[in-house]
């Protein structure tokens, strides 16, 4: 301001002018005896006109003029007048600092962008100097914006205007879609997992429900005691030779012990029948006869020497093998 407006320029000064001028006549008259009326104002305008530099830029002093008073205005006096002409010289106050956004059409105060015409631009270039870019929510390279989703600022209400763009609100049943995952709905329904996150299992599993009291762990209490006999054999009976011949005996039926060959052991596996997740159709489906390849085909991580170690019988031997019984150290 004091830059553009320097004190010379100033229309107060300008009033005081002439008595300034009149005071310097006075001391120039050298009639050092006559006191001035406003001693200390007038010294100190003439201090401050020779201190300001006569090549400072500044306004000429025709531009600085008084307002002209014309006929329409009030007759001005005194004190109030001179502050009327002071304002009036003064340029305007600077508005308030605020961010303008740019807008181009007054009609419409909230600013609305949309997507897909390549007008946005994304090159860091000044604001003022260019279209007015996309705001950079959603960015550039998101999802939103790649739907074509984004036709306007963010809303408040929950479900906006059908629009092609937009996701059509739920339809809401009045129960809850929480049918078993193997029922009729199970394709449609929504807390099916999304077919990326899990893959597809090339047979479906075919646990059953085991009764109360038959559960894995019950099977390991079982096997693991000591006074429990699972080989269907009388106590302390060694453990056998078993040709094919004998092992045909044992399926289970006709009020026998149904045996099978694991490995080339064989085990009395009735006992684990109601013990067994997949049912004992399934199990007794390698009665009396080698289920190793059955077996591995199910479930080949299953440690069926460790579940089933009580109910060894013994080995399975060539048929027409007659030495007898024997142990497990005569095999080895
Ligand atoms: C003979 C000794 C056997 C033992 C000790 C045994 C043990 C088991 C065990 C522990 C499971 C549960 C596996 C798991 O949860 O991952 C199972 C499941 C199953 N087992 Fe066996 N099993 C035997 C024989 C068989 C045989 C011979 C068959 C079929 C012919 C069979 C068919 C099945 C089936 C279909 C399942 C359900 C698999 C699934 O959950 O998808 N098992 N068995």
């Amino acid at each position: 301001l004091c830059y553009r407006h320097p004190p010379k320029s100033w229309a107060c000064f300008q009033w005081l002018r002439p008595s300034i001028e009149s005071g310097a006549e006075k001391h120039s008259g050298g009639s050092l005896s006559t006191a001035p009326e406003k001693p200390s104002i007038e010294h100190k305008e003439l201090e401050i006109e020779p201190s300001i530099p006569e090549n400072t830029p500044s306004i000429p002093k025709t531009e600085i003029q008084l307002p002209i008073i014309t006929k329409a205005d009030p007759p001005l006096s005194n004190h109030n007048a001179k502050a009327d002409l002071d304002r009036k010289a003064m340029p305007p106050p600077p508005p308030p600092f605020q961010k303008q956004l740019p807008l181009r059409n007054p009609q419409a105060p909230v600013p609305t962008f949309t997507v897909g015409n390549g007008s946005a631009n994304n090159d860091g270039q000044e604001e003022d100097d260019e279209e007015p870019s996309a705001p950079s929510f959603p960015a550039m390279n998101s999802a939103q914006r790649a739907a074509g989703g984004v036709s306007g600022p963010p809303r408040l209400n929950a479900y906006p205007q059908s629009s092609p763009g937009l996701m059509a609100p739920p339809t809401r049943s009045p129960l809850p879609n929480r049918g078993p995952p193997g029922g009729s709905s199970s394709l449609s329904s929504s807390l099916a997992p999304p077919p990326t996150h899990t893959s597809i299992p090339a047979k479906p599993r075919r646990k059953v429900l085991l009764t109360p009291g038959h559960s894995p762990l019950d099977w390991a209490r079982l096997s693991s005691s000591p006074t429990a006999n699972l080989r269907g054999l009388p106590a302390d009976t060694p453990y056998i030779r078993v040709p094919p011949s004998l092992l045909k005996q044992y399926t289970g039926r006709k009020g026998k012990d149904a045996w099978t060959v694991l490995g080339g052991k064989v085990y009395n596996i009735s006992p684990y029948v109601p013990y067994h997740p997949g049912g004992g159709p399934e199990l007794l489906k390698a009665a009396g006869r080698d289920g190793t390849k059955l077996f591995g085909e199910v479930h080949p991580w299953v440690n069926w020497e460790g579940m089933l170690e009580p109910c060894l019988v013994g080995i399975v031997v060539e048929e027409g093998d007659k030495r007898g019984e024997s142990t497990l150290d005569d095999m080895d």
